[in-house]
């Protein structure tokens, strides 16, 4: 995968989601739940550049954001859900392993209040909302595409001007169902009003990203390397394709570390297993 990637990207640099060679890292140890975060912030040490853009992987760029390079550390556009806070799927910063470092010492003495990196950069970056209103970035350079997020008849009416659109939340382009017969997205009712940019990201997909996959990748990418697209669909490959959807599906939706851990799931288990007697000898004497 690293070998693809470098066909594409000029930089393909390696992190390590908890790499105890390093300080910071080794503090962070004490703090698991904080690695994933972690790994966003690595982004600071990328000191050969002047100015970076950070972009989520669920991100869909439609449109040129070079004069993003003009702003400044940390501009970034406001979340939808509480918009005092910045949504960190898109921002604006300079490279700094003193920043690098701050981050990190900040986090281990703070955590997040949202357990991710958006809580943890909202907090050391505390006085975006107030400060300068050149650190908001107009919303289209970060636009939630999720329907219940989204202001549909702004949507409608700004469609064209957005410049990058994010999928965020928990059901992403690669989860939603595709025919790879006849190249479509069968959109959810959640993307209806985006149903076009679904097909985009897949268009994207089929004609760029789909011939550099490999059956022998891991995971997601080793899946769907295996759609053969744009030929009929044997009842075997039709049936795959539902199976692997709807692995992606479950395995997106599954909080494996919390509340659906397999403890708590034996738990429920074992309750239900012991109420049953109960609830019959109830019935039976109601
Ligand atoms: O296994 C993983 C999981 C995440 N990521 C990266 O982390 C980003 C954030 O995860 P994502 O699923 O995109 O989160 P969102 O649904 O966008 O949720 C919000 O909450 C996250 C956690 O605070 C923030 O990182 C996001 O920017 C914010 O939009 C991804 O895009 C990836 O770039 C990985 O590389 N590997
Ligand atoms: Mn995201």
């Amino acid at each position: 995968m690293r070998d693809r990637l470098k066909d594409v990207y000029n930089v393909v640099q390696e992190v390590n989601v908890l790499d105890s060679q390093d300080a910071a890292n080794l503090a962070l140890l004490a703090r698991p739940e904080l690695g994933v975060t972690f790994t966003k912030l690595h982004c600071w040490r990328l000191v050969q550049f002047e100015k970076c853009v950070f972009l989520d992987a669920d991100t869909l760029v439609l449109k040129n954001c070079d004069e993003l390079f003009e702003r400044e550390e940390l501009s970034a556009a406001p979340d939808v859900s509480w918009p005092d806070c910045f949504n960190s799927g898109v921002f604006v910063f300079t490279p700094s392993v003193d920043t690098f470092t701050k981050i990190t010492e900040f986090a281990v003495q703070n955590g997040s209040f949202d357990g991710g990196d958006q809580g943890l950069l909202n907090q050391y970056f505390g006085d975006w909302a107030t400060a300068d209103i050149k650190k908001h970035l107009p919303f289209v350079y970060n636009v939630t595409a999720y329907a219940s997020y989204c202001y549909l008849p702004a949507f409608k009416q700004f469609r064209d001007k957005i410049k990058i659109l994010h999928f965020a939340g928990k059901l992403k382009p690669w989860l939603i169902q595709f025919n790879s017969q006849t190249k479509t997205a069968a959109t959810p009712n959640e993307y209806a009003h985006a149903q076009d940019l679904i097909q985009h990201w897949w268009t994207i997909f089929c004609d760029n990203v789909h011939q550099s996959l490999t059956d022998n990748m891991a995971g997601l990418a080793g899946a769907l390397a295996q759609l053969r697209i744009g030929v009929q669909r044997t009842p075997e490959q039709e049936q795959y394709e539902n199976l692997m959807r709807r692995q992606c599906w479950e395995s997106g939706q599954i909080d494996y570390a919390g509340v659906d851990a397999f403890d708590n799931i034996w738990k429920k288990i074992t309750q239900t297993l012991e109420a049953k007697p109960d609830k019959e000898a109830e019935t039976g004497s109601s």
